[in-house]
């Protein structure tokens, strides 16, 4: 593990404003709420600054909450805050950052985020996924048919169709494994979080060991790496058996990715290199997409107005039809409005993912040691009352004929992030988030059970998946 809290002074640190640090715990104590981080970030921002210094165990993080502030990390100071800090689970299981979304900035993060950008993900190959998001679909459909008249856990059931979408794309086929790779998925959104006990106290040893954490992760990653292998010699033996074009036809990332494994292959990569990427796409694909999901209905449930004016227009570019089908999707305006004001009041990934730099630098005139953490806080930014009117309503028309996209060129809008850095997957995930909503409203009326109204639905406790792992573990 390289040690996170070498090569940085404490003095320089100790000049940004931040609250009082206890001896032993610094900050820890501001944080062991129940209110999610990113509430809790924003809190404690709105006293000390939107560049904050926190300090956590024995490691200093640095909290930005502004437009101004997150635009020298993200764009002028994008490359030396382009790498991401290190962590336990996070090194287990990436086959030490062999993956894309931790790898530290470089030439071997430079050729992964190209495979990435240009096969794996590019709008061409998203496209090809159509079929898997129809079926995937349908069979939603079909189980929310079936528990018709009854409550039902909608999340879960749109989080395990969001994963198989993912899975289906990546490696050909739902895997049978399914239960015991989601259940992995959680543990190290968890452990992974980079805010675990053992995390924040790199210099004591044996923490990881007596907390249960290093058994916890080695375990995961037992199982995890046992199933990736077996679903990695399966393409093997698939590609020495079938004919280049009934290969072409089928192929999935999995397949992609080890054709950069043969002779000819200008970048070669390794099989934990294909594991890791792999991984990448269970990790970062289902979870986001079904958040957001989520996040939708809960808002479209509780704003009846959106939710009917939703439903109308998918229900009439669909009617002649009787299906929803993607090739009409140019033809859903308000839903894409809701989807745009749904990730700026929820981000599924609120603090992004952490960045560090990696040599020191000067933010808002003060010196930043290399190798600090710095946590961008994208669900404040999508909140900020300079930017936004009645920010924390959620009005999808506020984007009718405004230029702010999904780019990350306007920094008060960032659920996908910014710079280099930012989410490749953004096509994948808004085709898949579009189509299970088209679909959840062409088919369905929505409302509370029992007799709750509408109004009353406590937004708290919609709390997406990744919401409710957000906060320090213990
Ligand atoms: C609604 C859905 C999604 C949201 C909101 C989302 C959001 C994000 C965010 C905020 C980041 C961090 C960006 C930063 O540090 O600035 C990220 C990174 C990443 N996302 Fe997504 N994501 C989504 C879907 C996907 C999908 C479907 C995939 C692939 C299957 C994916 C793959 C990745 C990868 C590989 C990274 C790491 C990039 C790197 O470090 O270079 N994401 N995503």
């Amino acid at each position: 593990l390289r040690k996170a809290t070498s090569n940085y002074s404490w003095v320089h640190l100790n000049l940004i404003p931040g609250p009082k640090k206890l001896p032993l715990t610094g900050n820890l104590h501001l944080l062991v709420g129940n209110s999610p981080l990113h509430h809790a970030f924003r809190d404690l921002a709105v006293k000390y600054g939107p560049l904050m210094h926190l300090q956590l165990g024995e490691v200093p993080f640095l909290i930005v909450s502004s437009v101004e502030v997150a635009k020298q990390v993200l764009k002028t100071h994008d490359v030396t805050f382009a790498n991401r800090p290190p962590g336990l689970a996070a090194m287990v299981i990436t086959y030490n950052y062999a993956n894309i979304g931790l790898a530290p900035y470089g030439e071997h993060w430079r050729h992964l985020r190209k495979i990435c950008t240009l096969e794996l993900l590019s709008v061409r190959r998203v496209q090809s996924f159509r079929p898997i998001r129809e079926e995937e679909n349908l069979n939603l459909a079909k189980w929310i048919a079936s528990n018709a008249g009854s409550p039902a856990n909608l999340s879960e059931r749109v989080y395990l169709s969001s994963f198989d979408i993912t899975t289906r794309a990546s490696i050909g086929k739902s895997t049978e494994e399914k239960g015991t790779i989601t259940s992995a998925i959680k543990e190290v959104m968890k452990l992974g979080s980079g805010f675990t006990i053992a995390d924040l106290y790199p210099s004591i040893r044996l923490l990881p060991l007596i907390s249960g954490i290093k058994f916890k992760i080695e375990r995961i990653f037992r199982q995890t790496d046992r199933i990736l292998d077996s679903i990695i010699n399966e393409h093997r033996v698939t590609k020495a058996t079938k004919t280049d074009d009934a290969m072409e036809r089928s192929e999935d990332l999995a397949d992609v990715l080890l054709k950069y494994q043969e002779d000819e292959a200008e970048v070669r990569l390794t099989t934990d290199n294909i594991k890791a990427v792999v991984m990448d796409m269970f990790l970062a694909g289902g979870e986001t997409s079904a958040t957001a999901v989520d996040w939708a209905m809960s808002e479209m449930i509780k704003n009846p107005t959106t939710l009917k004016r939703a439903q109308e227009e998918v229900r009439q570019v669909f009617d002649g039809k009787g299906y929803v089908d993607e090739a009409e999707f140019q033809e859903l305006v308000y839903l894409k409005l809701v989807i745009r004001e749904t990730l700026r009041l929820h981000p599924p990934l609120p603090l992004l993912v952490p960045r560090q730099n990696s040599q020191r630098c000067e933010i808002s005139g003060y010196e930043i040691p290399e190798k600090t953490r710095v946590i961008i806080n994208a669900w404040a930014l999508g909140r900020d009352h300079k930017y936004w009117n009645d920010a924390d309503k959620f009005i999808p028309e506020r984007f009718v004929d405004s230029s702010i996209d999904y780019k990350g060129n306007n920094l008060e809008y960032i659920p996908f992030g910014a710079g280099r850095r930012m989410c490749p997957g953004i096509s994948f995930g808004l085709a898949n988030v579009e189509f299970t909503l088209a679909m959840l409203l062409y088919h369905f009326d929505w409302e509370m059970p029992n007799g709750i109204k509408n109004e009353e639905l406590d937004m708290a406790e919609a709390l997406g998946p990744l919401l409710k792992e957000n906060k320090i573990w213990f």
